[in-house]
């Protein structure tokens, strides 16, 4: 079987907008990267359910938002003075987008149109104080997606929060909660285990994952913290990307600097995370990874090196095994499985 992925990438040295690329998940390979579509800058990518795509972008030198359909064919975009987005996401009930802007610290609304483009309606800033390290000196927001009782959760690297909104259909949100996360922690990515009520937050700056137990009325309270790098590890490091299995017996991080994939084993409760391995991504700058649809394969995206990684892992023991390494792929920054 064939199973496409989109990568998003920066276009700063030698991308030119969103690839493809296929796993043969028989012939356990990727192979045939191609340009979807010229962009710049599409850094972070999500598909609806009708097939439209929606990307970070920059038009003129304005960022934002774009659309595009199945076919990659741009349907329009909203942007704006200052830099685009980092991340987004769609909310097919309420069809919205939601998009987190790092540099601007906003939270951005985008209202999905009967043609598939979008437009704006809500940005907002965090106001609360930030924290103690360089990068926290001023709101940064990271990551903007739904919880699974379809809240919106936002997670800001500037102020070492997780802040959980209420969406009106109209797209319009109202503060719901407010996790503090440690000094220093640097929010940037969560995942939600697929049966408990628990979420798993990275902590960029800290390179450590929060396990948080979330709460009816949008709170989210901390179980446990755990660092991603080996004892021994004394260099640079920024937490990226956290995926948990569909089983929700293991998670996965990547560390930028030390290079590698931490895997935790999950207890049945969801409450505890366990290291069980840490293996290279046999390249620089593990930005983004995902797993394939049945979590048989990992597919691991290293910017600064150009290349894919593949791993398959077994479903047992959660570990990976290396399968494929020096997969071209420029300055790759976003893996996603269509
Ligand atoms: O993880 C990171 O993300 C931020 C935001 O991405 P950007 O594409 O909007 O710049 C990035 O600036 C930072 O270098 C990186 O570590």
């Amino acid at each position: 079987m064939i199973e496409k992925i989109i990568l998003g990438t920066y276009t700063r040295r030698v991308s030119e907008g969103i690839y493809t690329i296929d796993l043969d998940t028989e012939k356990k390979e990727l192979s045939g990267l191609t340009l979807a579509t010229k962009e710049v800058s599409p850094t972070y990518l999500a598909k609806s359910k009708a097939e439209n795509l929606y990307t970070v972008t920059t038009v003129d030198g304005l960022g934002g938002a774009g659309a595009y359909d199945s076919t990659y064919q741009f349907l329009n975009a909203v942007t704006e003075e200052g830099a685009p987005l980092c991340y987004v996401a769609v909310d097919e009930t309420r069809q919205l987008v939601y998009g987190a802007n790092y540099h601007k610290g906003e939270v951005n609304v985008y209202r999905i149109l009967d043609n598939g483009g979008i437009e704006a309606v809500e940005s907002l800033y965090h106001q609360e104080e930030t924290g103690p390290h360089k990068n926290q000196d001023h709101a940064h927001v990271h990551y903007t997606d739904l919880t699974p009782d379809q809240r919106l959760v936002v997670c800001d690297l500037g102020t070492d929060r997780v802040y959980t909104y209420d969406v009106a259909e109209n797209g319009k949100l109202t503060l719901a909660a407010t996790f503090v996360a440690e000094p220093g922690t640097g929010p940037r990515h969560l995942v939600f285990h697929p049966t408990q009520p628990i979420a798993y937050l990275f902590g960029e700056l800290d390179s450590t994952v929060s396990v948080l137990a979330y709460q009816e009325n949008g709170s989210f309270e901390k179980l446990q913290k755990i660092s991603t790098l080996p004892e021994d590890f004394t260099g640079e490091n920024g937490g990226a990307a956290i995926r948990i299995s569909n089983d929700g017996r293991f998670l996965y991080t990547s560390n930028r600097g030390h290079n590698s994939i931490a895997v935790f084993e999950i207890s049945s409760n969801g409450e505890q995370l366990s290291a069980i391995q840490n293996i290279s991504t046999e390249g620089d700058f593990p930005r983004d990874f995902a797993l394939n649809s049945t979590n048989e394969f990992l597919v691991c995206a290293n910017q600064n090196s150009d290349n894919l990684t593949l791993f398959t892992r077994d479903a047992q023991t959660g570990k990976l095994t290396l399968l494929q390494k020096d997969i071209y792929a420029p300055e790759c920054v976003c893996v996603y499985f269509d």
